[in-house]
């Protein structure tokens, strides 16, 4: 399917001081089911606005927004959210326990409410968290709470519990943006070699070029004032991407450009 995410001509107004100010504009473009999008723009240009309207977490004033061709009115257990923020863990829960939270939660129906989880079910899910653990790196942690963690260490349980769930769409903002060089680009690799094995539908948001040609297969940019797509580009890399490459390189410079 060419045209699993699509947006058509998707504009945004936010009321700001008063006068209500543009800040997404005539949007338009499209993600194929398992592609890696990066969203690219300076700080304010609507990244994090465009995440929040595809989660269906506000609306937009004008255009559609789709997935397999039905229009997104509102937040869904198809789409989840990963946020830059290292608190976004329950402090209560172990980190394994976040991980099978979130699973119960996904997996929540109305015939299958968190009063009644069957022995053989929560087993299932037990396993299902530690194995997102393992590929995270971080099953010697299982029982740790958040606050024995580093920053590094809780972006990874949040990146394992958001894999773990399994949504049909992910939406990443900025969620490497807050750690330290080495740290980032250890888990760029992460994301990248999990998303080798298995290809996921994931919208990325970033400011940093580089991260979004080590990432993405298509890179979507942006400008500010107001925010509208000014290049949408395929990147094809191939794998495994080398910073230091010429062609990583030139595809950077390309896009540096742009701004
Ligand atoms: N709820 C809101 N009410 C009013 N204005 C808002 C609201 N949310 C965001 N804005 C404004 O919309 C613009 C775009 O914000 P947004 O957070 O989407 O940008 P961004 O590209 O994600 O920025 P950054 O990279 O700095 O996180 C900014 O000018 C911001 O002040």
């Amino acid at each position: 399917m060419s045209k699993y995410l699509e947006l058509k001509s998707v504009s945004k107004k936010y009321q700001q001081q008063n006068k209500e100010e543009l800040v997404l504009k005539n949007v338009n473009f499209s993600v194929k089911k398992g592609e890696l999008a990066a969203i690219l723009g300076p700080s304010g240009c609507g990244k994090s606005t465009l995440l929040k309207l595809i989660a269906g977490f506000i609306k937009t004033d004008q255009g559609i927004i789709s997935k397999e061709g039905r229009i997104i009115r509102g937040p869904g257990l198809d789409r989840i959210m990963l946020f830059q923020d290292f608190e976004q863990l329950f402090p209560w829960l172990t980190v394994l326990n976040n991980i099978i939270f979130a699973l119960k939660a996904s997996r929540k129906t109305e015939k299958n409410s968190f009063n009644f989880w069957p022995g053989q079910f929560r087993q299932d899910l037990k396993l299902l968290a530690k194995e997102y653990l393992a590929k995270v790196k971080l099953s010697q942690y299982q029982d740790y709470y958040p606050h024995q963690l580093s920053g590094g260490m809780k972006q990874r349980v949040a990146l394992a519990r958001t894999l773990a769930v399994q949504g049909e769409i992910m939406l990443m903002d900025e969620p490497f943006a807050s750690l330290d060089s080495q740290t980032r680009q250890d888990l760029q690799q992460l994301l990248s070699d999990l998303q080798l094995n298995n290809s996921r539908t994931i919208l990325f948001v970033t400011h940093d070029i580089r991260e979004a040609v080590f990432l993405a297969d298509k890179i979507i940019v942006l400008k500010d004032n107001p925010g509208e797509v000014i290049s949408v580009l395929a990147n094809n890399l191939p794998y495994p991407r080398q910073r230091s490459s010429e062609q990583f390189n030139q595809l950077s410079e390309k896009i540096t450009s742009l701004f």
